[in-house]
């Protein structure tokens, strides 16, 4: 296949295109580099530097690459941020979405697999949560994902192109050559700001509130490794290419770690003590996340083979090791 990857230079795009790649298909990266990194994206891709948002940009991109579909990374994905700045949120997501999926349109490009979020589901009403569960953002981030998949159905109504949209949990890990990781700056999510305390590069861990209603008060994530996630974000591009029908799916190992839980795995993975303090609850925040994975498994052929937490923890460890030798 011949596919289009944006936000390829970010944490979970980069990902994807090494194991297109590393699979034998053709990438071509869309991505402004906002938040991504030039040197994350693999040296066989290849790279144009813009926005989703730019029409002009983006025919150009689809006319002369003439791809088999769209993996669409690109967005701001901050829970906390958006809940401060839902501005940047429906701007850069929804509108930037809104232009890309018009391009698509507008030079024949038919398949889309969507990067959405558990975030769509706010607070659950069943666990594990299933797709045809009720969806009640309780963030300005997952709001926008909520739209943004249903503005790409609503296309798909009206012209045709084709979608998986895939509802993530917690991303963690990385790829196994140490190359490529995560590197939000600024980092917010749990497990590298976990290893930065182990490293030595924050003095302590906030936990953001410990009276949830779940085991020991901390909120409860499914978490999936990077790696399998790439290989499904590859398995459901397939499936559009092969004439699979538009669909939604979850994926997460079913298994859920409290936040605390998670802390005393890197401790661990670390050997180091990891100082932890409890903090005032973070705005947004659901207090339990697990998913039901079993349709990307039955209609995708998915499954995860990094199901551990701990082996997450320790490809992220791994990273943040060699950022401390650079
Ligand atoms: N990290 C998680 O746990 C998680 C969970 C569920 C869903 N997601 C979704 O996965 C996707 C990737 O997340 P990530 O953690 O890799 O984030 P990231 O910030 O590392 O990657 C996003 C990439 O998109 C690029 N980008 C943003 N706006 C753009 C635009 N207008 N035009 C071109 N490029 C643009 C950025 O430069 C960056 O390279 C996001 O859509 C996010 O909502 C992430
Ligand atoms: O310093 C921190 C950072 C996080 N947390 C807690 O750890 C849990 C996980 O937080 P993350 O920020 O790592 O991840 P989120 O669950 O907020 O969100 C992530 O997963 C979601 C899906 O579940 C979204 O898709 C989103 O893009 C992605 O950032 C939350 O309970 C959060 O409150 C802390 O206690 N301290």
């Amino acid at each position: 296949m011949k596919v289009l990857v944006t936000g390829g230079a970010g944490y979970i795009g980069s990902h994807a295109v090494y194991a297109l790649i590393e699979q034998g298909h053709e990438v071509v990266v869309v991505d402004n580099l906002v938040t991504g990194h030039r040197q994350d994206v693999h040296k066989d891709a290849t790279f144009y530097h813009g926005s989703i948002a730019d029409y002009r940009f983006m025919t150009e991109v689809l006319r002369k690459e003439k791809v088999d579909g769209v993996i669409h990374f690109a967005a701001y994905s901050l829970v906390g941020e958006s809940m401060t700045n839902p501005y940047k949120y429906y701007d850069n997501n929804m509108s930037g979405t809104n232009v890309l999926l018009k391009a698509m349109v507008d030079c024949g490009v038919n398949n889309i697999v969507f990067s959405s979020t558990a975030a769509t589901y706010g607070e659950a009403q069943n666990i594990p949560i299933l797709e045809t569960d009720p969806t009640n953002p309780t963030n300005v981030y997952g709001e926008t994902k909520l739209a943004m998949e249903r503005m790409i159905n609503w296309y798909h109504k009206a012209h045709g192109a084709n979608y998986v949209s895939l509802r993530y949990f917690n991303v963690a890990g990385a790829h196994p050559s140490g190359v490529i990781g995560e590197k939000h700056d600024p980092e917010t999510h749990l497990i590298p700001i976990i290893l930065q305390v182990a490293s030595g590069r924050r003095e302590a861990i906030n936990v953001f509130g410990d009276d949830y209603d779940t085991a020991d008060g901390t909120c409860i994530r499914d978490y999936i490794h990077v790696c399998d996630l790439a290989e499904a974000h590859i398995l459901a591009m397939q499936y559009l290419v092969n004439g699979g029908a538009s669909t939604i799916c979850n994926l997460g190992n079913g298994e859920g770690f409290s936040v605390l839980e998670m802390i005393e795995a890197a401790r661990e993975v670390t050997k180091h003590p990891i100082p932890a303090i409890i903090s005032p609850r973070r705005a947004g925040d659901p207090a339990k996340l697990i998913a039901s994975s079993a349709k990307a498994q039955e209609i995708l052929g998915w499954t995860p083979k990094h199901p551990a937490v701990k082996d997450m923890i320790a490809s992220a460890w791994a990273v943040e090791k060699q950022k401390m030798k650079q």
